[in-house]
Order: C-alpha cells, then structure tokens, then sequence
C-alpha cells in the first residue's frame, strides 16, 4: 500500500508514517534521519526534551544536501513542560537546533508545568528527589501561548500530546484555534479507543506513539500479531504499524537501525478479521485489567487516562 497522508484540520497534510527520534542517541540519530528522508520518509517527530535536536537537525541537514525539499518534510517538535509559560522562547531553541525557520507541528508534550526556574532546564526536581510540579498550573493557558506562537509563522501547525478525554474537554471550550493533533500513546495493548473517538468526533488528528511497545519493540511477539504477520506473509512490525493507518492515525515508529527504518515504511491494509482479532486482543487485555501502558513519567500527575488514575 503506498503510504498515505491525513489531511488536518487546518487543510495541511501529514504523513501517515514518521520517524520516532526518542532515546535516538545523538551519535545515531543524525545517520537515522538522514537515512530514513532518503529512503521515502516524510515524517521527523522530535522534542526539545529529547536533547538530540542539534543531531537531528544535522540528519536534515545532510538529507536537504542530498536533494531531499525541505517543503516535503514534514518536522514535528514538542514545547517541554519547562517551557510551557515562555513557548516560543522552547520553540526557538528547537529551531535553532534543527536549523530550521519553522517546523510544521508544535505539539505540547505534557499538560504540566514543570519549575521554569528550577535546578535543571529540563528535568527541575525538589530535594526529596520528586519532579519540581508547579500544581497550580492550567494547561488552558499554556493552550493560549501556543495560539499565539502559531501566528508567528514558526509553525504550521498546533497541537497537543498526552491529552485525555478530560484533558480535551477542559481544553476545547476555551480553544481558538483546536488542536491540530492529539500525539498518544497507542497500540493494540493501549488501544485508548475512547481517546480516538473522541479525537475524531473533533478533529483532532490521532498520531500514535510506542506502537512497537517502546524500547525493546515487546509487542512484536504478541499473538495476534504474530498470526496475522504469518496470514500476510509481512513482519509484525508492519501489522503492528498498519494498524493505526487502517484506524485513520498517524503512526510513529522509532529506529536508529537502517534494516528496521525502512521494513517500518511497510504499511499493509488490515482486512476486518485482522482488525477483529486485534481488538479481542484489546478487549480481552481490558477484561482482565492488563492494559500496558508503556509511557507514564513521574509527574505525580493524574492525567486522566482511564488505566491509570
Ligand atoms: N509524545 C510523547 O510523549 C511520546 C512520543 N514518542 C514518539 O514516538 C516515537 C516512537 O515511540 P518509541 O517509544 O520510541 O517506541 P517504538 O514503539 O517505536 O519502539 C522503538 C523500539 O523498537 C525497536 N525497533 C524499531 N523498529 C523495529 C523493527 N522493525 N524490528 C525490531 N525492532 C524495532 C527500536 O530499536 P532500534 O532503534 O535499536 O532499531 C526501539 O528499541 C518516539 O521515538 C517519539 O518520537 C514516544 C513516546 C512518548
Ligand atoms: O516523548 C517521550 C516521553 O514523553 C518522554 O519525553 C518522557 O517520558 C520524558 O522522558 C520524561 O521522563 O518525562
């Protein structure tokens, strides 16, 4: 199936598929970016929390070198919880890094303020040891900052990630412009079928993160998974990835391995048995309540999602 892209709601296409760039070391995530724009990948998602931006943005570099379009790509960074009051000044240090004069989504990475005048830049903690959490915060406001960044022409689009349901709806009354995208933690031992319907009830584009099962890819070895790669006769990586275009979401794979980057570029139309089978899995998952979420920092946070509060 030749990849797809989704149309957002502000009328800007996004890729199906993108290159997940987290806990890409920052001697390899320059070869993976390079690599993977040069071999039909037109999707980038990094963060400013992931410090390889400078790297990531030598990975651009050399691909626009080799004839890649900047215009083609599509560059997704995220404001960190640090930032949340001072976003554009986030959003220029992840330019600055990326050599970029504007990215094409600028998500929030957590609704969470974390100490903007902290002991750390990033990660600011207390003495006991816990993350430094201003409590009082609203995310709301944040949400305005980010509206007023997007007038400023360094970013195409805004949107949100790690929003729940209760998180959206506290958000979208008060919302100008709505969220171009929801960038969640999602595969077939998460499905957030709740969060995803919400989204498109919406607008809000769905992008799926972990969907391998985060580092190690554990997901790869799910039954279901596996029966169907077998039935398809494709890896179940590709199963695993097809699943979120076939749910009508971007999907967010990360390698720095140049085999594994582009065997991730295989997306598959999942027929309704396949799917019916993934979701029993699901469902099956949630019955007995072992639903695995892969991604939850240490905020002290109850961020609304339905397994975990
Ligand atoms: N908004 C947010 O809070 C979050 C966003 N994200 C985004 O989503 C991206 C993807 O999620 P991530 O958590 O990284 O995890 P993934 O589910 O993409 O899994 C990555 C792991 O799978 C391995 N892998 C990749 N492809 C294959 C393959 N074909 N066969 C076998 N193993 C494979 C990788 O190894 P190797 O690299 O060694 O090849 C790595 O260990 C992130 O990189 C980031 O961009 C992720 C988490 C949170
Ligand atoms: O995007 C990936 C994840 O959200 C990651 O940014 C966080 O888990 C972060 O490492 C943290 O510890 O808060």
């Amino acid at each position: 199936m030749a990849i797809t892209t989704f149309k957002l709601n502000n009328g800007l296409e996004m890729p199906a598929v993108g290159l997940g760039t987290w806990q890409s070391k920052a001697g390899e995530v320059q070869t993976a970016v390079s690599y993977a724009l040069q071999n039909g990948y037109k999707l980038v998602d990094g963060a400013y929390c992931y410090a390889n931006e400078d790297e990531v943005g030598e990975g651009l570099k050399e691909a626009f070198a080799a004839g890649v379009k900047r215009e083609d790509v599509f560059v997704v960074t995220k404001v960190w919880a640090t930032y949340n009051t001072r976003v554009e000044e986030g959003l220029d240090k992840s330019l600055k890094s990326l050599g970029l004069d504007y990215v094409d989504l600028l998500l929030v990475h957590w609704p969470v303020l974390l100490n903007p005048n902290g002991n750390h830049d990033k990660f600011p903690t207390l003495p006991n040891g816990k993350r430094d959490v201003i409590f009082d915060y609203n995310h709301v406001d944040g949400w305005k900052q980010m509206e007023a960044v997007l007038k400023t022409g360094k970013t195409k689009a805004i949107g949100v990630s790690n929003y729940s349901k209760k998180y959206l709806e506290q958000l979208i009354p008060h919302a100008t412009v709505v969220p171009a995208v929801n960038q969640i933690e999602n595969h077939p031992s998460l499905p957030q079928q709740e969060i995803v319907d919400f989204c498109r009830e919406h607008g809000i584009h769905v992008m799926a993160y972990s969907p391998l099962g985060s580092t190690g890819s554990p997901l790869m070895s799910a039954e279901p998974v596996v029966k169907i790669a077998e039935k398809k006769g494709v890896s179940p990586g590709t199963v695993l990835l097809s699943y979120h275009v076939s749910r009508g979401s971007t999907v967010l794979a990360k390698s720095v391995t140049p085999t594994r980057i582009k065997a991730n570029l295989e997306i598959v139309a999942l027929d309704d048995e396949d799917l019916k089978l993934l979701n029993a899995y699901s469902d099956d998952l949630a019955s007995k309540g072992e639903l695995k979420r892969y991604v939850y920092p240490p905020f002290g946070i109850d961020f609304g999602f339905p397994d975990k509060s």
